[in-house]
């Protein structure tokens, strides 16, 4: 089974390797300039009920409050999730230290034209003809090799937190699978045989993925991550204290996801859409930058083994739930998404155009 690197590796997107140094720009570039004027593209701020449910995880009906959240919203934000702060702080220093370096420092890590892991922009940005306010860092499987480059002495120590980072977030990822599940009536390990033996998810495969956005001069008019579903099954997202986050919800518009102090956020990905056969929806997100603090996420791109086939499951198809997608494997749905980007959901879709997913 080809590895999680070599299935974005054989999927490459055309990602420009060179740009400035955000913090040394006095000015928003004419490159940086997104015009943001269409009506739908506006905050919603008119509603103080429009808020991303925030659910405890010790909450004995926490299953069904998540369902909930993902029919409605397709993200949430959870509190006892049992990631000690401690390790939260900890990869939070980290990005920060990591883009706290001088450019050219941060370059030497720089990710290869075909590869995936390593600093450089977005990989949506090969979609957009504009460039977008911010920098990322991307780890799939042992970062040594990349952090040997940015830190020649304490390359063990920051691989040790990533490598902590990455089993604590596995095994949240594992209980939170169960929990999405078992509110879909999912609940026998013989109903996904894939999860392994005792549902385990041990063979999940995941990305980490480190974002930083540098204040702006011209928050207004600029763009710190353009609008995407995730290709995850589930993606479990820290931010640090400072907003930016925005989900697209039909019939409101673009909400803030506001950051709750030791919070989790929760994104349905594109996969989990497939298998829920579209009953959680992917939640569409953007992120927003600011004049004065800078802003930091790390992602944990979560998803299932490579070449496992992801349809709707059986228990959710009948005569009255038509089977509205196709199986497709992670493998073969990076592919698409390569290729169509935010389209490529409605290009597993059974039956129904291009634009049923997007409006
Ligand atoms: O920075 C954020 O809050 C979101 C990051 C994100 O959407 C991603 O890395 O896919
Ligand atoms: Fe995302």
């Amino acid at each position: 089974m080809p590895s999680l690197s070599e299935v974005y590796r054989a999927h490459p997107v055309h990602v420009q390797h060179k740009h400035p140094d955000l913090n040394s720009l006095q000015e928003l570039p004419e490159s940086y300039t997104w015009t943001t004027t269409q009506p739908q593209d506006q905050t919603n701020n008119n509603n103080l009920n429009h808020t991303v449910p925030v659910i405890d995880l010790n909450h004995p009906n926490a299953s069904n409050l998540i369902g909930h959240a993902c029919r409605t919203w397709g993200v949430y934000q959870v509190l006892n999730h049992g990631v000690p702060i401690t390790l939260l702080h900890d990869i939070q220093r980290l990005g920060e230290t990591l883009f706290s370096l001088p450019s050219h420092h941060k370059h030497r890590a720089a990710r290869s034209p075909d590869g995936v892991d390593g600093y450089g922009l977005a990989r949506i940005s090969s979609f957009f003809p504009k460039l977008m306010w911010s920098e990322g860092f991307t780890i799939v499987g042992s970062p040594l090799h990349r952090f040997r480059q940015l830190w020649p002495q304490d390359c063990h120590k920051y691989c040790d937190i990533v490598m902590q980072y990455d089993e604590t977030m596995k095994k949240l990822a594992e209980k939170l699978m169960w929990l999405m599940l078992e509110s879909l009536g999912i609940t026998e390990e013989e109903d996904l045989k894939w999860a392994g033996a005792k549902g385990q998810f041990k063979k999940t495969c995941a990305a980490l993925q480190l974002n930083s956005y540098p204040t702006c001069p011209d928050p207004d008019r600029a763009m710190g991550l353009a609008a995407h579903t995730d290709s995850t099954l589930l993606t479990i997202l820290y931010q640090n204290n400072i907003s930016g986050l925005q989900v697209h919800r039909k019939g409101t518009g673009w909400v803030t996801v506001a950051p709750v102090p030791g919070g989790l956020v929760i994104n349905v990905g594109d996969l989990l859409h497939i298998l829920s056969n579209g009953l959680y929806p992917s939640v569409l997100h953007r992120v927003l930058v600011n004049r004065v603090k800078q802003r930091l996420s790390v992602a944990y791109l979560c998803g299932p083994p490579p070449n496992v086939e992801i349809c709707p499951h059986e228990n959710l198809v009948g005569p009255n739930q038509p089977r509205l997608y196709k199986s497709v494997t992670w493998n073969e749905y990076l592919g698409m998404k390569a290729k169509h980007f935010n389209k490529a959901l409605s290009t597993v879709r059974v039956c129904g155009g291009m634009n049923e997913e997007m409006d």
